[in-house]
């Protein structure tokens, strides 16, 4: 490639990444040569070589290679530390971003030193490419999560900062980030959006210290617009990736770039984080992913249905088919979608439709795991809810009405919906007797026949329950 060329490419590189990138990254690049398939591109600093090989580094192989066919790879080198690639005031503020490893190198050493894969610290976010809002189903358990990243997705002004999402296991908190991050890279391309959970955040920054490039360490994380960091709780009781987790967050903040954090608990409940970073992560938004309910299942089994069909016209499902898993499958979306991509590679092997008896056949395992316990402390929390009483008066001694007819209705339903004795249920409400526990059952039992409210509190209770 001549020196032409390559000022032409540059021109055309400016009008694509903008003048301010261009200034900052593209304009202090020099060509160095191409040989064997392989350019070679000094930048000026480590940090610098690093940070354009990944943003850009696939946009200048494209160009170069419309110059000249036979370049398969790029390859990004420090300059000479004599170089005039960057303005002084320019160079001193990329030397300084680039901390120890952007110091002149020592005259013996080689003049240019390649980067290397260990020097990316900060490569491409790996997102799932199914995980898009398209394919998220949004339902009541979800929809505030769902409305909270849509917002973030439009890349306008930073409104909560951070976002913490938090739920239990395979809720779709991964999805979600993911989905903010396709559509940030879709419509602000120029934003440099960076996902990575928190495990992979504690091991580049062990191996930042190992390499003693820290000071590189934080400044790519420093350079980033959108930073989302997946299962936060990794990091509890992990001090001094705590303290890098914290300094980068405030960063961050401090310069209003976006964060999006998520985790598998409220920020406060976080056991061995230190009360900084939990009132930190506090302080934009926090909202939560709840169990999914019935609908919810249902609607995430149709539309991935919807997916399977169209790579498999042919396929044919029962009707209630789906009713019957997204009712019996209850523990988690990944487990419910496991049982559905099972059940589809079965039919189709076995080249049959898909029936109530095939998926309990193929499933059972699932479905056995998946019937889910009911806990007498479960019962006695929905039924004070219910009925708007304190826990503790329904475990109290007080026998007013008010807490004696929902003690009994908790009673009455843990003797129906769980395997305890009556012994049991006895202790576990304030260490009541057996006889106590066996009235009350019986007494529920009596209103249940007489009184149509009572009949009507306990069935919406058992479908709570159940759900
Ligand atoms: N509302 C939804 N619509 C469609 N798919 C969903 C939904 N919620 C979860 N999923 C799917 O369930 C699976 C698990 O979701 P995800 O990995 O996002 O869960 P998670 O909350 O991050 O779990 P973990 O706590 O284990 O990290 C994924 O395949 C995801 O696509």
């Amino acid at each position: 490639m001549t020196t032409e060329q390559w000022g032409e490419l540059k021109k055309q590189l400016l009008e694509t990444v903008g003048e301010s990138n261009y200034r900052n990254w593209i304009e202090p690049l020099q060509f160095v040569d191409s040989t064997g398939g392989v350019a070679r591109i000094a930048a000026p600093t480590n940090f610098a070589g690093t940070y354009v090989s990944r943003n850009y580094g696939d946009l200048i192989l494209h160009r170069i290679s419309s110059f000249d066919s036979g370049v398969r790879r790029i390859e990004f080198s420090t300059a000479p530390a004599n170089t005039q690639a960057i303005p002084a005031a320019r160079r001193t503020e990329a030397a300084a971003a680039a901390g120890a490893a952007a110091a002149p190198a020592p005259a013996a050493a080689p003049a240019r030193r390649p980067v290397s894969a260990r020097d990316s610290m900060l490569p491409p976010a790996p997102l799932d490419s199914r995980f898009t809002f398209d394919t998220f189903v949004v339902g009541k358990p979800n929809e505030l999560a769902h409305a909270a990243a849509r917002r973030v997705a439009e890349g306008g002004p930073v409104t909560f900062n951070p976002l913490f999402l938090y739920g239990g296991v395979g809720l779709g908190k991964t999805h979600l980030m993911h989905a903010i991050a396709w559509e940030l890279k879709t419509s602000h391309p120029e934003l440099n959006v960076v996902y990575l959970s928190a495990e992979q955040f504690m091991y580049r920054f062990v191996q930042a210290l190992r390499d003693k490039k820290i000071m590189d360490f934080k400044s790519l994380f420093r350079s980033v617009d959108v930073l989302m960091v997946d299962d936060v709780q990794f990091i509890a009781g992990k001090d001094s990736t705590q303290e890098e987790f914290f300094h980068t967050f405030n960063a961050l903040i401090d310069q209003n770039r976006q964060i999006i954090i998520s985790g598998d608990c409220p920020p406060g409940e976080m056991k061995d984080m230190e009360e900084r970073i939990k009132s930190r992560l506090q302080c934009g938004l926090v909202v939560d992913l709840h169990p999914t309910d019935y609908e919810l299942r249902l609607g995430i089994l149709q539309s991935k249905t919807d997916s399977f069909r169209a790579q498999q016209p042919d396929l044919v499902i029962k009707d209630g088919v789906l009713e019957f898993l997204a009712h019996r499958i209850s523990t988690n979306v990944r487990v419910l979608e496991g049982a559905l991509t099972r059940l589809f590679a079965f039919a189709s092997l076995v080249g049959r439709e898909i029936t109530l008896e095939l998926a309990q056949d193929c499933l059972s395992d699932i479905l056995r795991a998946s019937e889910r316990k009911i806990t007498v402390e479960e019962i006695q929390r929905r039924v004070s809810d219910h009925y708007n009483i304190r826990l503790s008066d329904m475990l109290g001694p007080k026998r007013v009405r008010s807490f004696a007819r929902p003690r009994q209705v908790a009673m009455y339903l843990a003797k129906q919906m769980t395997s305890r004795s009556l012994p049991e249920i006895g202790r576990r409400f304030g260490g009541r007797d057996h006889t106590t526990v066996l009235h009350g059952v019986k007494r529920i039992e009596e209103l249940r026949q007489q009184d149509g409210q009572i009949a009507e509190d306990l069935e919406m209770l058992r479908r709570a329950l159940e759900a």
